[in-house]
């Protein structure tokens, strides 16, 4: 019995498109011979659809959509669709309204729905905002007629139908032997192998962090090992917002060694087969090299450009503008931007002060002609006299600070503003996670765009990506890479000046930010604690900066963006 894994790219609430690709994969599957087609978790609506979920209206459009896949289905095709339904003892129990559900099409209706056991509300998750845990062991019989799902005794003795097991993404994430913990009550796995099916499907939205793909195959392998039971993992492709979702579906048979491999941050079809009497699953098409990437630098930029292609193509933008300073942050924006967009979707402004270095912009220039993207240079300094004469009887007298420095920042943000708004492009914005963090970046100013595109990469991977696209010619000007970091807001101002060199910085931010650690543990584990202070002071003091910027791209495990939720008016981590 030949199973295929459609790895799709669905936009968030565009139920018909969503179910014309759905569609669309199964005619293309069909022309293999596939019986049974799987699709990602909520591959109706996308993941995560959020307070979509709110609306009746669209949990009943999702139903219609639901019924007009199964009717529309290529003949003799099962498939499992994910979807929500409603909780009917939702109001009466103070149950939540909603279940995250898998339907099972086949023969033209919707034969069975089942419901996600284990619902993660942690980090970027949310899922008790809306939905209720489901209660039993999903399983189903598919014969190579039809399939029959539950109360399955009868279709379990028969020897020509596959068993299979139903499970929801965070279904696979509870293993004690795994984690050394119970994370859940159930194990959603361990009651599928009781039952005795002969394989377990785990159709996922797991967004993407480095090393996910890793962990994520330990998991499988482990499942797969411990229970003898072939497993096939869907995960939903392409960016929704902060989120990326990178693919890299994969198969494992039952002696837990990857059979097939979906492609990495690409839409794909892949296909397997059954065979019943090795009791095993062998792939039809070869393991795709394009899904194993190494590198994690490759697999960053891989991310952080599908990351930009999906919002702009999502949100309806054809060209993006950014602001070229001729540092390696904008650098490696537009370096970005360039692959997700094409070259010549791309607007880099070149706009010097009379504290810019020169090499800003020759440096820019430089740049600009290596991407092949358009370029302008807007001079601000008349700009910045009027700003001086019109605040004059405010400010004179006064020492010239930290204010005027920024209006250079805000001059330039305006600017990128206007001809973002002339023109209908994307304003991208270019500060890394380590400014964002510290707060070393101007409020209306740099901060304005519509998506951060390294909000969440700190300033030492931005080296690192810098130097790994510089690997067979230059793209990044070499001297962008080599000199020293300056916001160039007033003369010969270095970051160095005001913030401690990346490599510490980015340490004790990894430690705070990811790990949790305390003030007494960062200094501990080597730190200079006045440091340690400052730091932790300034990441406080920015959290007001954060809750205005643009959405990220999240590429970490902790990301300032939907799985941060600090109060601002606050005083805990300093006083
Ligand atoms: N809790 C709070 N809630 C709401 N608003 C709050 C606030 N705390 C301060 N504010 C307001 O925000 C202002 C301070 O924020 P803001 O105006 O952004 O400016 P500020 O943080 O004072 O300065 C920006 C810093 O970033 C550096 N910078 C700027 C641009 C680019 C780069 C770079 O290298 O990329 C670095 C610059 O050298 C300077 O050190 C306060 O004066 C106050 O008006
Ligand atoms: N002279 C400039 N011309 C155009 N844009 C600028 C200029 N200076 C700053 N910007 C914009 O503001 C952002 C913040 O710039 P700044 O140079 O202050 O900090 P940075 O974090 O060192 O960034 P970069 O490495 O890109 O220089 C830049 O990435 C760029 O988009
Ligand atoms: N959608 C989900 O249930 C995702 C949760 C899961 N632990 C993951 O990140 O892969």
């Amino acid at each position: 019995m030949k199973i295929a894994v459609a790895q799709i790219n669905p936009t968030i609430g565009d139920l018909v498109n969503n179910a014309k690709k759905i569609l669309a994969v199964a005619n293309n599957a069909a022309k293999k011979g596939v019986r049974l087609l799987l699709t990602p978790e909520l591959s109706l609506c996308g993941y995560p659809p959020r307070d979509l979920l709110l609306y009746p209206g669209f949990v009943e459009s999702m139903q219609q959509q639901l019924e007009a896949i199964a009717q529309q289905l290529p003949k003799g095709m099962a498939a499992l669709v994910g979807t929500v339904e409603a909780n009917p003892s939702a109001t009466s129990k103070g149950q939540k309204p909603l279940f995250n559900s898998m339907a099972l099409l086949d023969e033209g209706k919707v034969q069975h729905i089942f419901h996600k056991r284990l619902l993660p509300s942690y980090d970027v998750f949310d899922e008790d905002r809306y939905f209720q845990s489901g209660y039993e062991t999903n399983y189903f019989a598919l014969s190579h007629q039809n399939a029959v799902a539950s109360d399955l005794d009868d279709s379990f003795s028969e020897e020509s139908s596959l068993k299979i097991g139903v499970t929801i993404c965070e279904d696979l994430w509870n293993d004690e032997q795994f984690w050394g913990k119970r994370n859940y009550e159930v194990n959603p796995i361990e009651d599928l192998a009781y039952l005795g099916v002969d394989v377990v499907v785990n159709l996922s939205a797991s967004p993407y962090s480095v090393g996910k793909q890793k962990l994520r195959e330990a998991i499988l392998h482990h499942a797969a090992t411990k229970y003898k039971l072939p497993i096939i993992y869907v995960n939903q492709v392409g960016a929704n917002d902060d989120l990326i979702f990178d693919g890299n579906s994969v198969v494992f048979n039952r002696q837990g060694e990857i059979v097939s491999h979906a492609k990495g941050f690409e839409s794909d079809l892949v296909i397997v087969e059954f065979d019943p009497i090795q009791q095993n699953l062998s792939a039809l098409t070869p393991i795709n090299k394009q899904g194993v990437i190494l590198d994690e630098n490759e697999e960053i930029f891989a991310a952080l450009v599908l990351g930009v292609k999906d919002y702009a193509h999502k949100c309806n933008f054809s060209q993006v503008i950014l602001g070229l300073s001729g540092g390696i942050d904008s650098s490696l924006v537009a370096a970005i931007a360039t692959e997700a967009m094409g070259a010549d979707r791309v607007l880099g402004v070149l706009m010097p002060s009379p504290y810019s270095s020169d090499h800003s912009i020759t440096d820019a220039v430089a740049l600009a002609k290596n991407l092949g993207i358009r370029y302008e240079q807007f001079p601000i300094q008349e700009a910045m006299s009027a700003y001086d004469q019109i605040l004059a009887p405010l400010f004179t007298g006064t020492e010239f600070g930290i204010a005027e420095e920024n209006i250079q920042s805000r001059i330039r943000g305006n600017l990128l503003m206007a001809i973002a708004n002339k023109f209908g492009y994307l304003l991208l914005s270019t500060g890394n996670k380590s400014e964002m963090a510290v707060g070393y970046c101007t409020l209306y100013g740099d901060m304005n765009g519509g998506l951060a595109v390294i909000a969440d990469v700190p300033k030492t991977r931005v080296y690192s990506l810098c130097r790994w696209l510089n690997r067979h010619q230059e793209i990044i000007p070499n001297h962008a890479i080599n000199k020293p970091p300056s916001a160039e807001l007033k003369p010969g101002q270095l970051d160095q000046d005001s913030l401690p060199p990346y490599e510490i910085l980015d340490d004790i931010l990894d430690r705070l930010i990811c790990q949790h650690q305390s003030e007494p543990e960062i200094i501990q584990s080597g730190h200079h604690s006045e440091v340690v202070h400052q730091v932790i002071k300034l990441v406080a003091r920015a959290e007001f900066k954060r809750r205005q910027a643009p959405p990220g791209l999240k590429i970490t495990d902790r990301a300032f963006g939907t799985g941060w939720r600090m109060p601002i008016a606050s005083r805990w981590l300093v006083n």
